[in-house]
């Protein structure tokens, strides 16, 4: 049996309409651990981490998805309430939609907290002052107090990761948590995911951004067109990449030092999305082939051609 803290196995994805929006999603995180999962806009990031909480849009998931080698997949709908919050929490790029924005904030968090443990309405309002106090939120008593729209961004998104981890959840899946913020208040956060990590939960971080992957994971999976591409130790996978889309990502970043060049890098092959693929079509992401024609696009026809991938027709 798998005791990883989360082994996710060739889980696909398909809309009725068939589009296959995730293609065979393979990653492990262990507990203490903080795994990057990164790639392009589109590319499966965020319905791989909904995926797991059973968010995911209405279709067929396929595939394993195991959480300490327990089956999420065939989960009911009590199983999934006593799970999310609890075990696994999420926290998106937007706390707007995180937060009612009729209720205080303090309010919500103690409510999540009572629907998961046993404790008095003034136990929980002591809890959600000490969590709030522990993200570094000030005057924490007045925070709680106040409406969603009458906090900073900042605030806002320190009240959504305190109300994630107010159970204590083994999981947390960090969705793009610091895209919207300033880079101060984006260190701080990441300070926070890292001790979370300390904290001996695991952290699954969506991002797009390389740099803060480097500052913050300690693994990585790099996701292509709904497939996990690459995936292993942060400091393997950025120092000597081993898939040429990784090494294309990585060297999309802009450079801290020496000559800019005028124009970055682009990355060439963007794959279709899953809905604009013609049926029958089998996109190959590690083709072994090096020599597997292409005929989707004239700018990936081969792989030499530095493209990233194939489309294989049958
Ligand atoms: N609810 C949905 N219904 C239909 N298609 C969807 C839905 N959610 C996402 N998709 C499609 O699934 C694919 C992957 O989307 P996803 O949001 O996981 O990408 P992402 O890698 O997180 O991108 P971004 O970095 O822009 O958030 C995209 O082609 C997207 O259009």
């Amino acid at each position: 049996m798998d005791d990883a803290l989360l082994s996710i196995d060739a889980l696909r994805l398909a809309l009725p309409s068939g589009a296959r929006l995730l293609d065979g999603v393979s990653l492990r995180l262990e507990r203490g651990r903080i795994l990057g999962v990164v790639g392009e806009s589109g590319s499966g990031k965020s319905l791989t981490g909904l995926s797991v909480l059973g968010l995911q849009p209405r279709g067929r998931l396929e595939g394993k998805l195991a959480f300490e080698g327990q089956d999420l997949l065939g989960f009911g709908p009590g199983d999934w309430r006593r799970f999310r919050g609890r075990r696994a929490a999420i926290i998106f790029q937007d706390p707007m939609t995180a937060f009612l924005p009729v209720r205080r904030i303090g309010a919500q968090i103690a409510e999540q907290i009572r629907l998961h443990s046993l404790c008095s309405r003034r136990e929980a309002e002591t809890r959600v002052i000490a969590l709030l106090s522990r993200m570094g939120v000030p005057a924490p008593r007045e925070a709680a107090r106040r409406f969603p729209h009458e906090l900073s961004g900042g605030l806002r998104q320190r009240a959504m990761i305190a109300m994630a981890l107010s159970c204590d959840p083994d999981l947390v899946i960090a969705d793009e948590p610091t895209t919207a913020l300033d880079v101060t208040v984006q260190a701080q956060i990441l300070m926070l995911l890292r001790e979370i990590g300390a904290r001996r939960a695991g952290v699954m971080l969506i991002t797009h951004d390389m740099g803060v992957v480097a500052q913050i994971c300690t693994d990585i999976a790099v996701l292509y067109a709904g497939v996990v591409v690459e995936s292993g130790p942060a400091e393997a996978v950025l120092r000597t990449p081993w898939h040429p889309y990784t090494r294309a990502l990585l060297r999309a970043i802009p450079p801290m030092d020496g000559a800019r060049p005028d124009r970055l890098p682009t990355i060439e092959g963007t794959p279709p999305a899953p809905e604009a693929r013609p049926p029958g079509c089998v996109f190959a992401p590690r083709c072994p082939e090096r020599r597997a024609a292409c005929a989707f696009r004239p700018a990936l026809r081969r792989h030499e051609d530095r493209s990233v991938a194939c489309v294989l027709y049958p």
